[in-house]
């Protein structure tokens, strides 16, 4: 007789337990639905849940005699295994390549409803169930029952040549309960049964949606031939079943979104799966909308915005098998999706893909992973494809696809640039240069839309006092507060964008107290005065993280523009991926340099892939688009490159430079962040750390930099300081990271109690 031990996760956060505890499974349990459900189990004299990891035969002979004396699962706490196979996989791999814990790793994976004790499904639940018939004979035998049923048993005849066309059909298309004579019939005869379907909030979402656009989607438009040939290919990979991945290099409006919609048709058609991630989905209302009226309901949202409940009810849509491709912002990658085909993820350069708490994973290498496991295809789409994805494609782990034109035959728009210091020079200082003024003058008078870009919200970036120099730091963060205006007419307020403080903004210097505070560092509601100034005539949208933080303000903004109730969009970064507004002809950046200041290896990569964003939202319909972008530094070679479109001249540039000083993707960087109220706390954490780890050799190739203040040195009143490790490879530093890391975490944890170390393992772009 063959008994069974289960491997369990178990919910107890601690470091020291981050390992699988084994118990017996009761005989009479259905071995099948165990592997990656929840579990009770006994755990130190407590009652835990669990998730059932792996499984483990045991031959015992004679009969009931066990070999080995284990505690038994108390009780099984899924119908549906929560986790596949696949899933339970990735989340070794997770816990594995980012230093995460077992249990943070799988809890990373399931919406927040579905981990730790089931929680009754309360009012708020909201999925309702309602009533299916399924068919359940051959279609020859549906035809019989139909040929020999009585000329008057209309509904019965009805019924049953609509499940000769579909296999499931919800009991409200007939408006009949399943109490209807001629439902029983059908159910005695077993020619049919009854389900129960839980009816997702967001079906009326889809069902409208769907409705909305069925006059567009009878017209799609015909693929160009750069889209024919990248669809070619993607199927050709799809035919061989396995794993491979493409870089797909399209400019901005080339279309890279019809590719991803007629791949996925392709692959539903074929009973596959799919999941596509996008950046921030609220930030790409056109991109779900696209994938809705197309797919309907057999797409799942997944993303922050929804509720609890609404999180729950799409991800089981998806384990269900009710709906097989999820859409959403990073976590999606983990979505149930059944026979997963293809991974898209869309921008695959934003920095949104990676999380930045544990496990801080990656997404594209996540999605590398997890299509491994499931021999699908991962797509990594962008118009400025990262340094990673470019390195993918040169080491032969990656093909390179390209859509170089835009989808409708029109150029890209001109860019020009605007030399800053040369308005000084000539007496202009507004913050519009003459030309831009220009320009957007005539635009208005073509009645035409404009997007004005500036990576800064609030007023100004700071105030300064003319007096004595002094600005006015954050109380908790070691950063200037930012100047933010109240509503339209209100007074001013010092807010700090770390940690949320905010208080209003004096009159007099708090240093000298001398009335001479200033505000310099232009931010987006200040040019928004400066507009309505300029032109009081012209309709002003502003769209920043302040304008939108009511729910479905984002999209109300952007609806607003796209239907021309508005003239001029002002926005921070927000603005600048995906949206396609055909009567946009003018871009305006105001002030390039601010994104290349930023201290990080990343910064001329990020000022490209914006300022090449940003300038694609120009001219994307008919008529021509141009882009002016207002700069101190107009030879720079990446706002040089961004202005010519050219993509390669900026690669080779930024490839050399990390080659050179040996930056991602030609190594990985991993940084260990000690933080705590006492600076001499984080800071000895940290050295401590240095030191175990010099205790023993490092391996080949390895660089370690000494303690020293994180970029900034506190954070909501945390003093923070880092250790930064360049190293080739994960797997030969692993174990050297992982034991000193170990080492200090529990001397730290005994010591002062409160001091937080966190390992970020395997920054890889
Ligand atoms: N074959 C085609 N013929 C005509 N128009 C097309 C075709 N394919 C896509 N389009 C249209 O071109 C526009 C740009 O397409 P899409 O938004 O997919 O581009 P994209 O490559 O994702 O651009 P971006 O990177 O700027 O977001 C859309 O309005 C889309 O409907
Ligand atoms: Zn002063
Ligand atoms: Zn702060």
């Amino acid at each position: 007789m063959r008994r069974w031990i289960a491997n369990v996760v178990v919910n107890v956060a601690a470091r020291v337990v981050d390992k699988t505890f084994s118990y017996a499974v009761p005989d009479d349990w259905e071995i099948h639905r165990l592997l990656g459900s929840r579990v009770l189990v006994p755990f130190a004299n407590r009652k835990l849940v669990g998730y059932v990891q792996s499984l483990t035969p045991v031959d015992v002979s004679p009969p009931g005699v066990s070999t080995v004396e284990l505690k038994p699962l108390l009780e099984m706490l899924d119908s549906l295994p929560l986790l596949t196979p696949d899933l339970l996989a990735l989340a070794e791999f997770i816990s594995y390549r980012y230093a995460a814990t077992r249990l943070q790793s799988i809890e990373t994976m399931l919406p927040s409803l579905l981990r730790g004790m089931p929680r009754q499904k309360g009012k708020d639940s909201g999925a309702k169930a309602y009533p299916v018939l399924v068919r359940s004979a051959s279609l020859s035998e549906l035809q019989q029952a139909l040929s020999s049923a009585r000329a008057n048993a209309h509904w019965l005849k009805k019924i049953l040549a609509d499940l000769m066309v579909d296999e499931e059909i919800a009991l409200a298309k007939w408006a009949i309960t399943p109490s209807h004579s001629s439902v029983q019939q059908l159910l005695e005869r077993g020619l049919a049964q009854m389900q129960w379907r839980e009816k997702p909030r967001l079906q009326a979402f889809y069902e409208e949606l769907a409705l909305s656009s069925k006059t567009s989607t009878k017209s799609l438009p015909e693929l160009t031939s750069a889209q024919q040939r990248t669809l070619a290919q993607l199927s050709q990979a799809l035919a061989v079943k396995e794993s491979k991945t493409f870089v797909l290099h399209g400019v901005t409006g080339s279309g890279k979104t019809e590719v991803y919609l007629r791949f996925i048709e392709q692959i539903v058609k074929a009973g596959g799966g799919a999941i596509v991630l996008v950046p921030e989905i609220a930030l790409t209302p056109q991109m779900v909308e696209k994938f809705v009226s197309r797919f309907g309901s057999k797409v799942a949202l997944l993303h922050s915005g929804l509720s609890d409940g609404e999180r729950r009810d799409e991800w089981m849509r998806l384990r269900r098998g009710e709906a097989c491709i999820a859409v959403g912002a990073r976590s999606a990658i983990f979505a149930p999706v059944a026979n997963l085909r293809l991974v898209v993820i869309d921008e695959e350069h934003e920095p949104t893909y990676k999380q930045e708490e544990s496990p801080r994973y990656d997404t594209r290498q996540v999605a590398l992973e997890r299509a491994r496991l499931c021999q699908a295809i991962v797509l990594l789409g962008s118009a400025t494809p990262s340094l990673y994805a470019m390195n993918l494609a040169e080491t032969g782990k990656a093909r390179m696809l390209s859509l170089p034109q835009r989808a409708n035959g029109r150029p890209l728009p001109t860019a020009q640039i605007i030399d800053m210091r040369e308005e000084l020079r000539n007496g202009h200082t507004s913050i519009l240069s003459r030309a831009l003024q220009e320009a957007l003058t005539e635009t208005l008078a073509r009645r035409e839309q404009t997007i004005l870009f500036l990576n800064r919200r609030g007023y100004a970036s700071f105030l300064l006092c003319r007096h004595c120099g002094e600005g006015v730091e954050c109380p908790r963060c070691s950063i200037h507060l930012t100047l933010h205006r109240q509503g339209q007419t209100g007074g001013f307020r010092l807010t700090c964008h770390y940690c949320g403080y905010s208080t209003p903004a004096p009159e007099r210097c708090p240093a000298c107290a001398e009335v001479a505070m200033r505000p310099y560092g232009l931010g987006t509601q200040q040019v928004e005065d400066t507009l309505k100034e300029l032109f009081p005539t012209a309709r002003i949208l502003r769209m920043d993280v302040d304008s939108t933080r009511r729910k479905g303000a984002h999209k109300d903004l952007l609806d607003k523009f796209m239907h021309q109730e508005a003239d001029l969009l002002i926005g921070t970064q927000m603005i600048a991926k995906g949206l396609d507004f055909p009567n946009v002809t003018l871009v305006g950046v105001l002030n390039a340099d601010s994104l290349l200041m930023v201290p990080d290896y990343r910064s001329e990569e990020r000022t490209f892939q914006l300022l090449t964003q940003v300038a694609g939202r120009a001219g994307r319909a008919e008529k021509p688009g141009s882009v002016l972008i207002q700069t101190y530094r107009p030879e720079h070679h990446t706002i040089v490159a961004a202005a010519r479109h050219d993509y390669n001249a900026f690669y080779q540039y930024e490839r050399y430079q990390r080659l050179q000083y040996r930056y991602p993707p030609f190594c990985e960087i991993a940084a260990f962040l000690a933080s705590h109220q006492e600076e001499r706390y984080a800071k000895g954490a940290a050295e401590r750390f240095f030191r175990e780890l010099m205790r023993h050799p490092a391996p080949d190739g390895v660089v370690v930099l000494p303690a020293s203040p994180a970029g900034l040195l506190r954070v909501e009143d945390r003093y923070r300081y880092q250790v930064v490790v360049k190293y080739p490879e994960w797997n030969n530093v692993r174990d050297w990271i992982i034991q000193a890391f170990d080492t200090v975490y529990e001397r730290m944890r005994k010591i002062q109690g409160v001091c937080i170390l966190d390992v970020s393992a395997g920054r890889i772009g």
